[in-house]
């Protein structure tokens, strides 16, 4: 039999008074993906992970975690939501301390050292998490979350404040859970670290689902991309791409254009460019294409309400 779904909801809704921050959504995630979630400020992402972790109750709609209805796995799932609830005037290493006390283990455990040297912060185990910048929480609230072995392991904007090397640990621990069978879902707005970690996305916007599904489908979705042209004739290269079938030119004014266009005819746009002796210097993305797909797929006026 098929493993169950890591998250199955229908129809959640979730109002806060007047404002509907979750408008009847339908959200799925496979087990041992690690599936990310994006939309605008606003969109319903912090709501939605709340209520995975059981922070909060969906007023309409059914939620099911690791199989079982909501609330019933309390075990299996850890995360956390507008940063990790810690303890400032403890250490790191008496912070999971106490965590592995909550939860009636044993606190002197090694796999609180195994943890911290996980997330990159054995250096400062015993230094008060007061003193720690947003990175070092956010690591922190990570650790705190693995002591826990969780099967669904659930971010909000897991790599906010995060350095680089901050960042290569995290995208270490949440590759290594996702090998070993653990469900992530986080949010984040930043595109690059979702093409980087996430199989599947799901966006939101205004608290409706406006594509879920693999990475590679939101891409292929969003045909015509921005890009930058610049050639070594921006005068005679001004006729040829106002003239270019499929091809729409921003700002034809300037030495560099920005043109749309699918691939194919951008492909005949430097053939013909170069055929009249016209160099292409650079014809690069403005935006990724997910960024674009993103911002295409949250703009569209039927997101609102
Ligand atoms: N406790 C609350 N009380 C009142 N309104 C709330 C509460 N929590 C969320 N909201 C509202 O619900 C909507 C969704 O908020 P939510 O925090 O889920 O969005 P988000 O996608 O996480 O946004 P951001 O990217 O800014 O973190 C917003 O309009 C927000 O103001």
């Amino acid at each position: 039999m098929d493993a169950p779904l890591a998250v199955r909801a229908r129809g959640i809704t979730k109002c806060f008074g007047d404002v509907v921050a979750l408008d009847g959504i339908d959200f799925d995630v496979a087990p041992g993906h690690i599936h990310g979630l994006v939309g605008p400020n606003g969109a319903g992402k912090t709501t939605l992970l709340g209520l995975l972790l059981s922070l909060a109750v969906a007023d309409e709609g059914s939620l099911e975690i690791l199989g079982a209805p909501v609330g019933r796995n309390l075990g299996g799932v850890a995360g956390f939501v507008d940063g990790p609830g810690l303890y400032p005037s403890l250490t790191a290493r008496q912070n999971l301390a106490a965590l592995m006390g909550l939860h009636g283990r044993d606190r002197k455990t090694p796999k609180i050292d195994g943890v911290l040297g996980e997330v990159g912060l054995t250096d400062v185990a015993d230094d008060r998490v007061r003193g720690f910048s947003l990175g070092m929480r956010q690591r922190l609230g990570l650790a705190a979350a693995l002591l826990t072995e969780p099967r669904l392991l659930v971010l909000d904007e897991p790599a906010n404040g995060l350095d680089p090397a901050g960042k290569k640990h995290v995208h270490g621990v949440l590759d290594r859970l996702a090998a070993e069978g653990t469900t992530v879902v986080l949010s984040s707005h930043r595109m690059d670290d979702l093409e980087a970690l996430c199989s599947e996305v799901t966006i939101l916007a205004t608290g409706r689902v406006v594509f879920t599904g693999p990475l590679g489908k939101l891409s292929a979705e969003n045909g015509e991309l921005d890009h930058r042209l610049r050639t070594s004739d921006p005068g005679k290269a001004r006729a040829l791409v106002a003239a270019a079938p499929g091809v729409r030119v921003a700002d034809p004014e300037a030495d560099v254009f920005v043109v749309r266009a699918l691939t194919p005819a951008l492909d005949e746009l430097v053939l013909r460019l170069a055929k009249d002796g016209i160099a292409v210097r650079e014809l690069a993305p403005v935006v990724s294409p997910l960024e674009a797909a993103f911002l295409a797929l949250t703009e569209q006026p039927e997101a609102g309400r």
